[in-house]
């Protein structure tokens, strides 16, 4: 018997949608407003899922508490308050969209879920635009 336990969690993050090797109109044309040379912000929230089999003994698929600690120390901590294209290492490489940090998320948190439970990570963008990624 399966059951999905799941945790919410927000960081605030400034990025700019772009590539570099393009000129200045063609990615106005393909990013828009995104493109913005002077970053834009948003307020992610993200839902972390882990799915898995129900522990006889503690009644826990996963600890809430390690898994909220687990959010803090490797995403919160990592983005919160970040410029994502500047301060994070792998978007100085890769276009910080929201597919590409919902991807950045799960690697996060995926070696520390235990192999036999599913991750499952759910990121808002805006409170209308979001992504889901399972691996
Ligand atoms: N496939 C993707 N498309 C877009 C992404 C993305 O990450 N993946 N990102 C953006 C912008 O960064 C931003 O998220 C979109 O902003 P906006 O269109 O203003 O979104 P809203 O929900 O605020 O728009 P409303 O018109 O208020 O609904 C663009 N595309
Ligand atoms: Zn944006």
């Amino acid at each position: 018997m399966k059951v999905k336990v799941s945790r919410k969690a927000h960081f605030n993050a400034a990025h700019r949608l772009y590539r570099p090797e393009w000129s200045y109109e063609k990615n106005d044309s393909v990013f828009g407003l995104c493109n913005n040379p002077n970053f834009h912000g948003h307020n992610y929230e993200l839902i972390v899922s882990v799915t898995g089999e129900i522990d006889e003994e503690t009644g826990f698929v996963i600890d809430m508490k390690d898994l909220k600690e687990l959010i803090r120390e490797k995403i919160e901590n990592q983005l919160d308050h970040k410029n994502l294209n500047v301060e994070v290492e792998w978007f100085k490489t890769v276009n910080p969209t929201a597919e590409n940090i919902v991807v950045y998320i799960w690697n996060q948190l995926r070696p520390f879920i235990k192999a036999s439970n599913e991750l499952e990570v759910v990121l808002y963008e805006t409170p209308r635009n979001f992504v889901t990624y399972s691996g």
